[in-house]
């Protein structure tokens, strides 16, 4: 009989979508069977708080992780800008699919784009990085927040609150809202946040055999980029709290590069650095430094 893997999972459309696409991974290329275990984690729950507050201390994981520590589930599927770049000790990244679009979407029933916005729309977002960006192109803007699942905020844009938002464009895609995206802010006048559009499978350091099995099914030039990302937020002892952008790209020649962004929340003051490398983590740092040698640590001060 076919040994079954259980994966822990947000009972959110975009969560229970990437965990089917996982699941189907699994099932087509290894000889696991897979159930999903559905739960809701406080991230879900504590929408009245900004992401910011909220964000990077693992509040999308830790209902996951305990299930697997209880011996509830065997692997947790996540969006990797959802892990913390310090992921607690007992747990490690078995394996990252390939990203999927990494930009964010610029949203609106009246508007193609951020520059058509009127002097002083107002404009969805509960992320900080988000708002920072928004506002060092549009200091005009209204930033009001905007929180709950992919969605509930498209519900909030419709029901009038906003002349537009602003989304991963990946989870729009995945949930077959392609014709909402009225345009994509990239790279390099908008960096998107570190590991975005990536999709991956956490499980427990000592299941190693489990995640022997899994890795085998990662897309490793995404690995390395999503390293070169995490390498950098953990040097610049980055969460979601913090306004950070990365984005790193894998070439031809085997190096990767690495462009990043901090900004303060009011947008006034950015710091840009890019560096090209082999060695992701090394890559991360280094970018991490040349920031910080810009002055990140002060920028960043500004978000506590
Ligand atoms: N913070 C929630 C979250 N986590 C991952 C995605 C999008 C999917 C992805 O980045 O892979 C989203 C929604 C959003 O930011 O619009």
């Amino acid at each position: 009989m076919k040994k079954t893997i259980t994966i822990a999972t947000r009972e959110s459309a975009l969560a229970m979508w990437q965990s089917k696409y996982v699941a189907a991974i699994i099932e087509a290329k290894t000889d696991y069977k897979t159930q999903l275990l559905p739960m809701t984690t406080e991230g879900d729950q504590r929408l009245e708080v900004t992401l910011n507050k909220i964000g990077g201390k693992g509040l999308f994981l830790k209902e996951l992780e305990q299930s697997m520590l209880a011996g509830e589930s065997d692997i947790a599927v996540h969006s990797m800008k959802d892990v913390p770049a310090d992921l607690p000790a007992e747990f490690q990244i078995c394996a990252v699919f390939p990203r999927a679009d990494e930009s964010d979407a610029f949203v609106s029933n009246r508007y193609e784009k951020l520059t058509d916005l009127p002097q002083g729309a107002v404009v969805g977002t509960s992320s900080l990085r988000r708002q920072a960006q928004l506002l060092s192109l549009r200091p005009d803007l209204i930033i009001n927040p905007l929180r709950g699942n992919v969605n509930s905020r498209l519900q909030k844009l419709d029901d009038g609150l906003y002349d537009a938002i602003i989304l991963a464009s990946a989870g729009l895609k995945r949930l077959g809202f392609d014709d909402r995206i009225k345009s994509r802010l990239t790279a390099p006048k908008w960096l998107p946040a570190v590991s975005q559009g990536a999709v991956g499978i956490e499980c427990l350091k000592q299941n190693d055999e489990l995640a022997a099995v899994l890795s085998a099914l990662a897309d490793e030039k995404t690995w390395q980029c999503v390293r070169a990302e995490r390498s950098l937020n953990l040097k610049l002892n980055g969460s979601c709290s913090v306004a950070i952008g990365a984005l790193a790209s894998y070439h031809l020649d085997d190096t990767i590069s690495l462009k990043a962004g901090v900004y303060s929340p009011d947008g006034s003051q950015s710091i840009t650095a890019r560096q090209q490398g082999y060695d992701p983590v090394k890559l991360g740092e280094y970018v991490a430094n040349k920031l910080l040698d810009q002055g990140a640590t002060e920028i960043l001060a500004l978000a506590e």
